[in-house]
């Protein structure tokens, strides 16, 4: 509640209470929280394995900037997406809410190498709806781990079907993933394409054709 509540991971810049609650989730995550120490040492055997030397001047800091970097870019192992979906407003608009172009950045799981891009997550209201942002937050929540475009873009759809119960809900995440750019197939232009529907925006073939236009419109 307080402007002292500390950060939760280096470079948070949130000062949203509830992000914040969901961030301090840290301690209690289900394989603990980010271990530091063990990056670090972990850090400086690649470093040795791929033929440098970890004490020379420029590398001296990096395991712990490694560390750092990985508590940060997977803060979403620690922290629960459903309680920014907690708080809803009643509002009578029944049509579809769509918010699209949610930049993120998350880390493919073959190769902990980034993939970045944008979401683009849509809901028919039953009732009630979410605080855009917590769409966004959302996201950025689940962005934040080792994963694979598919089980990100189908995580965020249950998670906003099951918290906010809307009668669908759409998501399509678009992103380039560096494994594909800087290494293997090189391929740097190509995008990938995931959606995951749900409810009335699986079953409803105009509903899920209205979704998608708007989701992927770029005019
Ligand atoms: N389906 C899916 N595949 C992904 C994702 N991110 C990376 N990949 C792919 O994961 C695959 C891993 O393939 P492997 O053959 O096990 O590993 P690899 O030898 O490094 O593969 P190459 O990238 O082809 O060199 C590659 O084809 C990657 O393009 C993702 O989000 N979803
Ligand atoms: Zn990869």
């Amino acid at each position: 509640m307080s402007s002292a509540t500390p950060k939760p991971y280096p470079g948070c810049d949130d000062d949203d209470p509830v992000t914040l609650a969901a961030l301090a989730q840290l301690a209690a995550a289900p394989f603990g929280p980010v271990d530091h120490a063990r990056i670090k040492n972990a850090v400086r055997e690649i470093l040795y394995a791929v033929g440098e030397d970890p004490d020379r001047e420029g590398l001296q800091e990096t395991p712990d900037r490694v560390a750092r970097m990985y508590a940060e870019v997977f803060a979403g192992l620690h922290t629960d997406p459903a309680v920014f979906l907690a708080k809803t407003f009643t509002q009578s608009a029944d049509e579809l809410v769509l918010v699209k172009d949610i930049e993120f950045a998350s880390c493919c799981e073959h190769h902990l190498l980034p993939f970045l891009g944008k979401a683009h997550v849509g809901y028919l209201p039953d009732g009630q709806v979410v605080g855009l942002s917590k769409l966004a937050r959302v996201v950025d929540a689940v962005a934040r781990r080792p994963q694979v475009q598919e089980r990100m873009t189908e995580t965020i759809a249950d998670l906003v079907m099951n918290e906010l119960k809307p009668r669908g809900v759409g998501v399509v995440v678009e992103a380039t993933h560096s494994c594909m750019s800087i290494r293997g197939v090189r391929k740097p232009g190509a995008l990938t394409v995931t959606s995951a529907v749900r409810g009335l925006v699986k079953t409803n073939a105009s509903t899920r054709a209205e979704f998608m236009s708007l989701a992927l419109g770029r005019g």
